[in-house]
């Protein structure tokens, strides 16, 4: 069981700063956070984005005309009743249970921000990256933004978390007779939000690992068409103190102006991006008093269990078990499950192998080399610390960083690390958010076990001129056939074929061979038998 303490990897509000975990020396100055004013009134393009006033004139007319219902049928200067609110707006899916897509905004919207977003970037105005793991967006709040989508919370998008995510009086069952089979995640109270774009293409953000958010309902827009862009999907896992929320559930395709909305504890990453570009406008919403219930508080203690997982919903970011359930070449992509794909596929065959880093003379004291075996997708970063040899996955184990761009220091204490280890020992310094990891074990020096680099064994060769680093390579599985006799063996089958209209498996028995060599013996005697006569 793990603390639930430790999925806060998204915990970016625009009340906090990002903290790194250890700051080792010289800890590099904080750029000056960016103030709203900075850019809106002076320097913003569509002033009339920033306007709260304007909420209504970006709805979908579906959705306007749901909302103005509801609004026409209320009584003036009463509390809004959520109950009389009908969210079967035109065109409103329910995409699977507990996700719901509904149209939300105009084109003219959509355009109008993606035209913002890159006119601020012409500014060189600094931003801040949306969320831990996505550094090709921008957080709209801090650009003035902040209180347009307030009032888009509050005039357009509560009602609907109430019907759909809201209290037990306020949550509907079913649309359209289709169960929703939601639950309560402080809809009816949405009272903050984290408003930012993130943004995809294949040369900078290409994916967004598997995650949960830092907030209570999740609203996501499509804000490009999707004629911009391939591939890309948002896959859908289960919920985070579920037993199956590392099973798929659900595959979304974005589409410009509709909306997608989920819990925000349900696990769910975006796929690669084959070619383009895709932007989507999320809106992180929190109910301030829901989080204060003792309901909240006893889910989020109930923590997570690593059960059984299909490999598209496993998170190198967050899972311990990431590189035994993932084949090495398929880690750090995120690929779509093929329909009918299983969980664990086939298990992995491996063979160890020694392979050469470099020669011994050219790594010297405190310093690494690495070793790139891009067939393998693997890469390893050696060091030496106090003359001995040490290798470790080179990808940090919390996003990644190339550790062997990381300082190499001494740990400084016994016992970090692992419990026999010396003060003398060696620890590598990821240059991304300075995480230490000692350079023996392999795991985090602050004993966070979810932190933990793969260890190598690593050798001079036997003439001592060469580093070497034992590696397990992958090997191809043997088609071999399941029998009664042998039931151990993969279920690899080749698939069942057909030749010229006649099953293969015919192609293959002996009584089958048999008759094509008589009817060739017999052919060939009447053949000649007839060429001798004329
Ligand atoms: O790319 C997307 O649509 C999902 C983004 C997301 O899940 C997030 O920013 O939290
Ligand atoms: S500490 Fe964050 S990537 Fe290494
Ligand atoms: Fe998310």
């Amino acid at each position: 069981m793990v603390d639930y303490s430790k999925w806060d990897k998204l915990d970016v509000s625009d009340e906090e700063d990002v903290k790194p975990k250890k700051p080792p020396e010289p800890v590099k100055p904080k750029p000056r956070r960016l103030h709203p004013l900075d850019y809106h009134p002076e320097r913003s393009l569509h002033k009339e984005l920033f306007e709260p006033k304007n909420c209504m004139r970006w709805v979908h007319p579906s959705l306007l005309q749901v909302l103005n219902q509801w609004q026409s049928g209320k009584k003036t200067d009463e509390e809004p009743t959520f109950q009389s609110f009908n969210v079967a707006i035109e065109g409103f899916k329910v995409e699977a249970p507990g996700i719901f897509s509904f149209p939300a905004l105009t084109d003219e919207f959509c355009e109008l921000l993606l035209q913002e977003v890159q006119h601020y970037r012409k500014s060189g105005l600094p931003s801040r990256a949306p969320n831990s793991m996505n550094n090709y967006g921008l957080v709209l709040n801090e650009i003035g933004m902040r209180p347009a989508f307030s009032a888009i919370l509050k005039e357009v998008l509560l009602p609907i978390g109430a019907r759909l995510f809201g209290s037990d009086e306020d949550r509907i069952k079913e649309v359209n007779g289709v169960a929703i089979e939601s639950e309560d995640w402080g809809g009816s109270t949405l009272d903050d939000h984290h408003s930012f774009i993130v943004q995809y293409r294949p040369s900078d953000d290409k994916h967004l690992d598997m995650h949960i958010d830092e907030c209570d309902v999740t609203f996501n827009f499509g804000i490009t068409s999707h004629n911009n862009f391939e591939g890309n999907d948002l896959t859908f896992c289960g919920m985070f103190d579920s037993a199956d929320h590392r099973k798929y559930h659900h595959t979304y395709k974005h589409v410009k102006g509709r909306c997608v909305v989920h819990s925000g504890k349900r696990r769910h990453g975006a796929m690669d991006i084959e070619k383009g570009e895709r932007a989507s406008l999320i809106m992180w919403t929190k109910s301030r008093s829901f989080r204060r219930t003792e309901a909240y508080r006893e889910r989020n203690r109930k923590g997570l269990t690593y059960g059984d997982a299909d490999r598209v919903c496993l998170s190198y970011t967050h899972d311990p078990d990431y590189k035994n359930l993932m084949p090495k070449k398929q880690q750090y992509h995120m690929k779509p499950r093929e329909e009918g794909q299983a969980g664990n596929e086939v298990p992995l065959q491996t063979e160890k192998k020694w392979i050469t880093v470099c020669p011994a003379a050219d790594l010297s004291e405190g310093q690494s080399k690495l070793l790139n075996l891009k067939e393998e997708n693997e890469q390893i970063a050696v060091f030496k610390h106090r003359e001995e040899l040490f290798a470790l996955d080179n990808r940090c184990a919390h996003m990644g960083g190339s550790l062997c761009e990381g300082e190499i220091e001494d740990v400084g204490k016994e016992n970090l690390g692992c419990s026999d280890s010396k003060a003398t020992d060696g620890m590598v310094i990821c240059p991304r958010h300075y995480m230490c990891f000692n350079l023996k074990t392999g795991e985090n020096v602050e004993g966070d076990f979810t932190m933990k680099q793969k260890v190598y064994p690593v050798r001079l060769s036997s003439d001592g001129q060469h580093i070497e680093v034992e590696v397990e390579l992958e090997v191809l599985q043997p088609l071999v056939p399941t029998t009664p006799e042998n039931p151990g063996v993969l279920h690899a089958e080749r698939p069942f074929s057909w030749l010229c209209g006649i099953p293969n498996k015919v192609f293959a028995t002996v009584p089958f061979a048999l008759g094509i060599c008589s009817f060739a013996i017999a052919f060939n005697i009447i053949f000649n038998h007839r060429h001798t006569r004329f």
